[in-house]
């Protein structure tokens, strides 16, 4: 029988997450994964990876749950094994701060993370502009190992790796019989939804190992995130924004905010800056349509558009683009192509 050949668009978290899903849990389908830019490259080598989510306004909140439940689930059991350090995912304990106490104490995640509770007095006093806060231990991801530990993972499954940028996603389906289209920010072209905005993020590596605790302000445009190379400093969220250079005085405000909460911070050594575009949506897209091809119907699976939050979410929606692959093989049964 000929096997089901899957493509699939984009090799950051979403990406790779959602082929190591398809190609572990479908044998009967040969998985190929395309892309302009692999790791080191993709705007998820650079983001902190630090599991914790805002609220995507029209999904309902069962369905985000269960996305951070199942990206959490999965990333502690490998923070659990002895590949942890090669595949970057740790426990990471720290604090969210808040200049004025938020109407929502507790977000949707409180209880799925470990130890959330409200910051005590003693503890707030190391942050006398700030009202309220919120201690708890969580996840943190890096891309930079994990992406090519997934990259592993594929390919011992049996996947098939591409280094190409694709334009049409219709040239595509000519010679696949489903295509999962997890491009990120490249979705505005790729499949022209001009819903998917940059939101750019710029952010500086800093040599400071005494910090082992993540510090976050408020709606993200200040923190400090320790890491095993290096600590993330960050950062800003500008929407619209394409520019991928460094931008001097990002820089330099990021470096102010930060000093100021955490004066140490002034003792590091700046070893690196980095820009990033995150794929802002107002609501992610996990979705599936069909695309009419010489009398085939071949589906189109979307899974884009995580915003800051494609590493906290990317295995939960990986799962749920399986599924929805899944189902349209079983409800439409590939016809031969031509
Ligand atoms: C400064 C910063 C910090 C962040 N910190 C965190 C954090 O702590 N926690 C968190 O959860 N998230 C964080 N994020 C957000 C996170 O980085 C993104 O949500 C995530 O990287 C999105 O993953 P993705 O796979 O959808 O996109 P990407 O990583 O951008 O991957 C897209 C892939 O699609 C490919 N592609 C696009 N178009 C085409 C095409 N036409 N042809 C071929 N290939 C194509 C690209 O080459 C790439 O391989 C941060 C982001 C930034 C900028
Ligand atoms: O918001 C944060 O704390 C980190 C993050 O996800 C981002 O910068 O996108």
């Amino acid at each position: 029988m000929q096997r089901v050949k899957v493509l699939v668009v984009g090799a950051g978290v979403v990406g790779l997450s959602t082929a190591v899903c398809i190609a572990e849990t479908l044998p009967h389908c040969s998985v190929t994964v395309v892309a302009e830019k692999f790791s080191p490259d993709t705007t998820s080598d650079g983001a902190a990876g630090i599991l914790l989510a805002t609220e995507f306004p029209d999904i309902p909140l069962e369905r985000q749950r269960r996305w951070f439940k199942e990206s959490f689930d999965h990333l502690l059991a490998i923070a659990d094994s002895p590949q942890a350090g090669e595949a970057g995912v740790y426990l990471s304990s720290g604090y969210h701060i808040f200049k004025d106490v938020p109407c929502d104490k507790k977000p949707y995640w409180a209880d799925l993370v470990f130890g959330f509770r409200n910051m005590t007095d003693q503890e707030m006093k190391r942050f006398p502009n700030h009202k309220f806060g919120q201690a708890f231990t969580t996840l943190k991801c890096e891309c930079l190992s994990y992406l090519p530990w997934l990259e592993k993972r594929f390919r011992a499954a049996g996947g098939q790796i591409l280094h190409e940028k694709v334009t049409d996603v219709h040239k595509l389906a000519l010679n696949y019989d489903a295509i999962i289209n997890c491009s990120g920010v490249g979705s505005r072209f790729l499949v022209h939804d001009e819903k998917v905005y940059p939101v750019r993020g710029q952010m500086l590596k800093v040599n400071a190992p005494w910090l082992k605790n993540f510090i976050r302000d408020g709606d993200g445009k200040t923190y400090i995130y320790p890491g095993m190379r290096y600590v993330s400093i960050g950062g800003t969220r500008q929407a619209g924004d394409w520019r991928m250079e460094v931008d001097k005085e990002d820089s330099e405000g990021i470096l102010e905010r930060c000093g100021r909460l955490e004066p140490s911070l002034r003792a590091g050594q700046v070893t690196g800056e980095w820009v990033g575009l995150r794929p802002g949506r107002a609501n992610l897209r996990v979705e599936r349509e069909y695309l009419p091809v010489r009398g085939r119907q071949v589906p189109l699976v979307h899974n884009y558009g995580h915003g800051g939050c494609g590493v906290t979410l990317s295995w939960g929606t990986a799962l749920d683009a399986l599924d929805l692959l899944r189902q349209s093989l079983y409800e439409k049964p590939p016809l031969a192509r031509l």
